[in-house]
């Protein structure tokens, strides 16, 4: 990918999980440069990394060809109006990270620049495994979507949508996701340890299986996830005791409630910020 000049604004999780995706596949560290108002994090990167660091946005965004909106949404604006400022900022591509922030908002945020890309990734981009959902206007050149869709890669696998409403679709599918799975898993390690094993026994055999569920999933790319818990699943037997019990207890219904409440509130929250 091309390794132009990029800033990160904000130096929280997700911005660390991608500058290290980025420097382990051998993205110049001398072309990163990272801000915060606070230095521990911006230490940690620099010693991890050996990236630039700065608690001045502006000097960061100075030099930057590519800039990374990376704090919380309820602070997308007052940080954008401070930026816009104090530094030029024609002719910079902006990649935002936020959810709940459209690309018309941030715009407006951004005093009319319209050279703006959305990405939703995930956690697991931390290990290399994320999942990124990205959106870019017309108004946004082949070369710069490239190098988004480059920069994202880094850190997992990525998917562009078509329409910017969709995002909010990825936000529910893949952005909060991680979190739903985590929901499921403690409900299993809880029972498990009901069952007479201890913590540690119980959250090695949850884990476990969901690590192996999830390498069949992507190992069988040819098979319905169906027809996966269909092999799982002897006729007469535990298996189909407990799916008999999720579906009678309206597993799809659960599931999609849950899904469009994290739609519901990307929405709302496009009106909040
Ligand atoms: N955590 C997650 O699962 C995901 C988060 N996101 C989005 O990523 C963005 C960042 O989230 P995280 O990295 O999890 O948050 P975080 O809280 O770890 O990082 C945000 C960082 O921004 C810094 N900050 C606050 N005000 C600032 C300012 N004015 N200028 C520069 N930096 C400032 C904070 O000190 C903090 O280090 C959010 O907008 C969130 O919606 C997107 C996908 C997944
Ligand atoms: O909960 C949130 O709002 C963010 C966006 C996706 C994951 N975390």
């Amino acid at each position: 990918m091309q390794h132009r000049h990029i800033a990160f604004i904000g130096a929280g999780n997700m911005s660390r999980s991608i500058i290290s995706g980025m420097c382990n596949s051998g993205y110049p560290a001398i072309n990163i440069i990272a801000s915060n108002p606070s230095m521990p994090k911006l230490d940690a990167l620099k010693s991890d990394f050996s990236i630039q660091i700065t608690q001045q946005n502006q000097q960061a965004v100075e030099q930057a060809q590519v800039v990374v909106l990376a704090v919380k949404p309820q602070l997308m604006e007052t940080m954008c109006a401070a930026l816009k400022d104090s530094v030029a900022l024609d002719g910079k591509l902006f990649i935002s990270i936020a959810a709940g922030i459209d690309t018309a908002r941030l715009s407006e945020m951004l005093g009319g620049q319209n050279n703006i890309i959305r990405t939703m990734p995930n956690t697991p981009s931390s290990l290399g495994k994320g999942m990124t959902g990205l959106y870019a206007p017309s108004s946004v050149s082949q070369q710069d979507r490239e190098y988004a869709g480059d920069l994202m890669s880094q850190v997992g696998e990525i998917a562009w949508v078509e329409k910017e409403s969709m995002i909010n679709g990825v936000i529910a599918a893949a952005g909060s996701s991680p979190a739903y799975f985590y929901a499921f898993l403690e409900a299993m390690q809880k029972e498990t340890q009901n069952q007479g094993f201890d913590q540690q026994t119980a959250r090695l055999l949850v884990q476990q299986a969901m690590l192996g569920a999830a390498e069949m999933v992507c190992h069988n790319p040819q098979l319905e996830i169906s027809e996966l818990r269909a092999q799982v699943t002897s006729k007469g037997g535990t298996t189909a005791k407990a799916v008999e019990h999720f579906q009678e207890n309206g597993i799809d219904k659960l599931v999609s409630g849950a899904m469009r409440a994290a739609v519901t509130r990307a929405e709302e929250m496009a009106k909040l910020f």
